[in-house]
């Protein structure tokens, strides 16, 4: 009889193959060897180059040089590269789902949750990107006589640092609107998760992505993090609030901008008047998506006290019914946390909630039958304040449940946390959910849907509040913030100085006059 293990190990083979790593790995800098491992066995999955802090310097050397040719293309060009992309990924998604499911341990769906949001970066920017950077008028200082244009300049090498829990959309989704802005790329993903992100760049070089425009770099977080962070003209941070702070300084030190996407301690409101199957049923989703790595996940439930009782019910069957396991196919609602660390974590805070008075509604084991760092979903209730998952991220499958008396509690108590990414709120009254979503403090709010409504909304921007970072992804601010707006100010006929024999008391009151009959024509 084979076990879960045998399967994953076959399915490893089977996928990771030397010739793969070696396609995927071609131009990667890196006189040392690393390695990355998959959490459905727990072994090594791979050996990769590990770039040292030089190689990264070199990478930055290749990256500027094939930026400017990338740059000289007109937008439509580099745009047709992003719709080719999006037609081979999703012709070609098995391979990267395998890969995925085997980097991360995630079920299939969820690695589809990234084929998802990334195909639709892919078409958001392939089509929209020349608008989004198109020269523009304003008016000027004297309308009419002062022409004014806006350009949208690329930054140059926009540095790119990624986690290892949505390998493919925190790689390639964000570096698609820089690639077609005109900038290079100098990515370091994490090294477990360094061959999604490899075939991503692959990918887009068969799309037409000039080989040198997007370097890879691989290593440790505390070594080749900075050393990204030394020569990047803008950089593109997705972790924890502790690295973007660091990577936060040493962007302030150079005085060069960063986008920051961090944790989160994301609520959701479920109303007296909500649906509740609806809402069991998108609570289930929104906590335990990717076995709740998921920076937009829900751990904290806040649900009205007169159908706490009923919610409860049909929420816990359902994270019952929940089927585990980690093989490459569609049979699993849920797959393996990615690591030890992770698995260590929700231990430490399962344990400490039930040592102080928390009890478990639903799972609370880890699984070490289907594989080393399986856990079954968690409901906790009776949570309270100063116990740790009451206040720090767990990235995990674990939820507390909190009842509230009236929507200013509620309201408050979701705002009660110094991040402020996600929230959601449930009801069958529109205005009423509106209302309460406008009074929460985070950068998306989904209305009857957990997080999938507010991040596959790819025209909006997504990002977060307070410790949830800095700068947005998505629609126009995803992709501005890799530009550097410049304005070109034409004056025409009369120069802005005292001229036509006025001196200067003169040229004030004349200059003063215009600015009158300016405000009476409403010209500016
Ligand atoms: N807001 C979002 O969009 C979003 C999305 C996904 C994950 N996250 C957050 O990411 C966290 C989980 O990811 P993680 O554990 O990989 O985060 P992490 O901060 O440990 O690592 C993120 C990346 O930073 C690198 N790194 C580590 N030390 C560094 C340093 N000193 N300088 C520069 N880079 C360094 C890592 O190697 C990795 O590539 C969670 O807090 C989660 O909420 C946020």
């Amino acid at each position: 009889m084979t076990t879960a293990l045998d399967d994953a190990r076959t399915h490893a083979a089977r996928v990771v193959t030397p010739e793969l790593v070696a396609r995927l790995t071609r131009g990667v800098p890196g006189s040392g060897r690393t390695a990355c491992h998959s959490p459905l066995t727990g072994e090594r999955l791979a050996e990769l180059p590990e770039t040292t802090v030089p190689e990264v310097a070199g990478a930055f050397d290749r990256a500027r040089a094939a930026q400017q040719s990338w740059a000289a293309l007109p937008v439509r060009r580099r745009a047709a590269v992003l719709l080719r992309f999006h037609d081979l990924m999703l012709r070609r998604q098995d391979e990267i789902l395998d890969l995925i499911q085997l980097e991360t341990g995630k079920a299939r769906l969820h690695a589809h949750e990234e084929v998802q949001a990334v195909a639709m970066a892919a078409r958001h920017y392939g089509r929209k990107a020349p608008a989004y950077l198109r020269p523009r008028r304003h008016t000027g200082s004297i309308p009419v006589l002062t022409r004014v244009r806006q350009l949208r300049h690329p930054r140059g090498v926009v540095g790119q640092i990624a986690p290892w829990n949505y390998p493919l959309e925190l790689s390639a989704g964000d570096a698609l609107p820089a690639l077609v802005a005109g900038n290079a790329l100098v990515m370091k993903p994490d090294t477990e998760t360094a061959l999604t992100a490899l075939w991503a760049r692959r990918l887009l070089i068969e799309a037409g992505l000039p080989e040198d425009v997007w370097q890879v770099v691989i290593g440790a977080g505390p070594v080749v993090g900075p050393a990204v962070v030394a020569h990047a003209d803008y950089l593109s941070f997705t972790g924890s609030t502790a690295t973007g702070r660091a990577v936060a300084q040493g962007a302030a030190a150079r005085l060069v901008g960063a986008s920051l996407e961090l944790g989160g301690k994301n609520a959701m409101l479920v109303l007296d008047d909500a649906d509740l199957d609806r809402a069991a049923a998108g609570a289930v989703r929104a906590c335990f998506s990717s076995a709740g790595q998921l920076c937009i996940s829900v751990e904290r439930l806040y649900v009205h006290q007169s159908v706490a009782d009923v919610f409860l019910e049909r929420f816990t069957a359902r994270t019952r019914a929940l089927r585990l396991g980690g093989g490459l196919d569609w049979g699993a609602d849920m797959g393996s946390l990615a690591s030890q660390a992770q698995l260590d974590t929700v231990l430490r805070h399962i344990k400490d909630a039930v040592a102080n008075g928390a009890t478990v509604l639903a799972g609370g084991h880890p699984r070490p039958d289907l594989g080393p760092y399986f856990h079954e979903p968690t409901v906790l209730d009776g949570v309270t304040p100063g116990m740790a998952v009451c206040e720090q991220e767990t990235f995990g499958p674990v939820v507390s449940v909190y009842r509230f008396r009236d929507e200013d509690e509620a309201v408050e108590r979701a705002n009660a946390t110094p991040y402020g990414l996600n929230s959601s709120v449930w009801s069958r009254s529109a205005p009423r959910a509106r209302r309460i979503a406008a009074r929460l403090r985070t950068g998306t709010v989904n209305i009857n849907e957990g997080y999938a409504a507010a991040y596959g909304s790819v025209q909006a921007p997504m990002g977060g509040m307070g410790d949830s970072g800095l700068g947005r992804r998505h629609g126009a601010e995803g992709i501005h913030k890799y530009t550097e707006p410049q304005t070109i100010a034409h004056q025409r006929v009369l120069p802005l100085a005292p001229s036509f024999g006025m001196d200067d008391r003169q040229y004030a009151r004349f200059i003063s006059g215009s600015l009158r009959l300016m405000k009476t024509l409403r010209l500016r």
